[in-house]
């Protein structure tokens, strides 16, 4: 009360007197003529309201039941308005005081408990084996055709039961576009997607998830059926370039040249779209092929560590740490992620399996080579990531493949231009001194460290 007395002084104290609810229906009401009226839809920051709820107690919001916004300066507000100062002191106070959540912790919420709906979860893709990823289940919901500087690429949105994350996958084969018969190499499809759903589907509801063959336009609208079969390998074409690649809203989105995410998923998907040459031994001219491949978009920002402690990672390494102490003084681990969804996906897409083509994987990491591998993914080949920047100074002419990448050309901010600067130094050097990725270390002078 006394608070309210100091905001509102030519309030009468009869009125003071009534409950804090029943004071707040009197100011609010249209009826009340004897005072200001106070809206109590655009009242956000009164301060009658604030005093009222600051001493209604512990809080219910919708998300998090119980929870002090200002766990300290409400506790001690509490203490001394009800209880008095000396009794804070006291064990059982301070017990009545702290922060109390009534959701799970993040390590149980991040359990495999989704489920999906036993409609979808009857046509998902699950791994057999007992491998300690046999529950991951994942259904490829939609499909769609994105044209983008390198050409078009088929973008697939996944749903799965570990979390509930939509990650992606960004499908290059453009040879599914055309309507040339002749094309040799097996097309990179989804079989959940090409699944049948349920009876009661129609080719029109097919189409618009994306399971469709071909080209689709007004004129063009052919539904996909099941496939059954794994696409079997053709010698003569080399196997898909896949990567698979974690959310870096900072270097993919805003620019940032912290690190070299943008241009490594620019520069993948440019990769993956080169016309693959074929040998023709009948003639000297070889023949091309359109390139074909695809990324798979994790949303693990930040290593899994997420964007809110990878933005205060960022003030630390300002402050002088690397990246891989910054995550630690955060309470985090390096690196959290994990790549089970990621090969999920790629059995899905039939990349990678034993009987199949297998991959080839671009990746400076060893961690995903070993997480593909362990899961029983072939990876006939790793390619190597080699910065942009780093490459130019590994040729004597600094700028002699600048002009090759296109420079305007480019599906994040940063397009074909090449990351630089201290920054990104510090970033790389951190990556390949303490977290064990395969590149030879160039430094500013054009030499490489071993
Ligand atoms: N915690 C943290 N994460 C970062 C930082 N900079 C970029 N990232 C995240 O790092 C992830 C990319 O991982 P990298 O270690 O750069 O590369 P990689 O995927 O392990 O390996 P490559 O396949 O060789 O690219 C993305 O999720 C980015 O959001 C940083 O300073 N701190």
């Amino acid at each position: 009360m006394a608070l309210t007395e100091s905001f509102y002084p030519n309030i009468s104290s009869p009125l003071l007197a009534e409950s804090d609810t029943a004071l707040l229906d009197v100011l609010t009401s249209p009826r009340w003529q004897g005072v200001q009226k106070f809206s109590r839809r655009d009242a956000a920051l009164d301060p009658l309201l604030l005093a009222v709820a600051a001493s209604a107690g512990t809080h219910t919001t919708r998300n998090h039941y119980h929870h002090d916004f200002f766990p300290g300066a409400q506790a001690d507000a509490v203490a001394r308005g009800k209880r008095g100062a000396e009794n804070t002191n006291k064990p059982q106070e301070r017990k009545r005081m702290s922060y109390v959540s009534k959701q799970g912790p993040r390590r149980l919420r991040l359990q495999p408990t989704i489920s999906l709906q036993p409609a979808i979860a009857s046509q998902v893709i699950s791994l057999a084996g007992p491998s300690p990823i046999s529950s991951i289940e994942v259904k490829c919901m939609a499909r769609t055709r994105i044209p983008t500087p390198y050409g078009p690429v088929f973008l697939h949105l996944y749903h799965n039961n570990r979390d509930n994350k939509e990650h992606l996958a960004i499908v290059v084969d453009p040879a599914q576009y055309s309507d040339d018969s002749s094309v040799l190499a097996p097309p990179i499809r989804s079989r959940s997607l090409d699944a049948v759903w349920n009876d009661d589907e129609t080719d029109m509801d097919r189409i618009i998830r994306g399971a469709y063959v071909g080209k689709l336009s007004a004129t063009s609208q052919h539904p996909s059926r099941p496939s059954l079969h794994q696409p079997s390998p053709t010698a003569s074409i080399p196997s898909p370039l896949v990567r698979i690649h974690s959310e870096c809203f900072t270097g993919e989105t805003v620019g940032s040249m912290r690190c070299d995410c943008g241009e490594q998923l620019d520069e993948a998907i440019r990769l993956i779209s080169q016309p693959i040459s074929l040998p023709n031994n009948a003639s000297p001219n070889s023949r091309t092929i359109p390139g074909r491949g695809a990324v798979i978009y994790l949303k693990q920002e930040g290593r899994g560590i997420g964007l809110l402690s990878k933005i205060r990672a960022y003030n630390l390494q300002d402050l002088g740490h690397d990246t891989v102490t910054a995550n630690l003084m955060l309470g985090h681990q390096a690196d959290e992620r994990g790549y089970e969804i990621a090969v999920a996906i790629l059995r899905d897409l039939g990349l990678g399996s034993e009987l199949g083509e297998g991959v080839r994987l671009l990746t400076n990491n060893p961690d995903k080579v070993q997480a593909l591998e362990k899961e029983g993914l072939k990876v006939v080949e790793r390619v190597q990531m080699v910065p942009r920047s780093w490459r130019h100074r590994s040729h004597s002419q600094a700028d002699a493949g600048e002009a090759d990448l296109g420079k305007t050309a480019g599906v994040t901010m940063i397009g074909g231009e090449a990351v630089r600067g201290e920054d990104l130094d510090k970033y790389l050097r951190t990556k390949i001194l303490r977290m064990g990725h395969m590149l030879p270390l160039y430094l500013a002078g054009g030499q490489a460290e071993s």
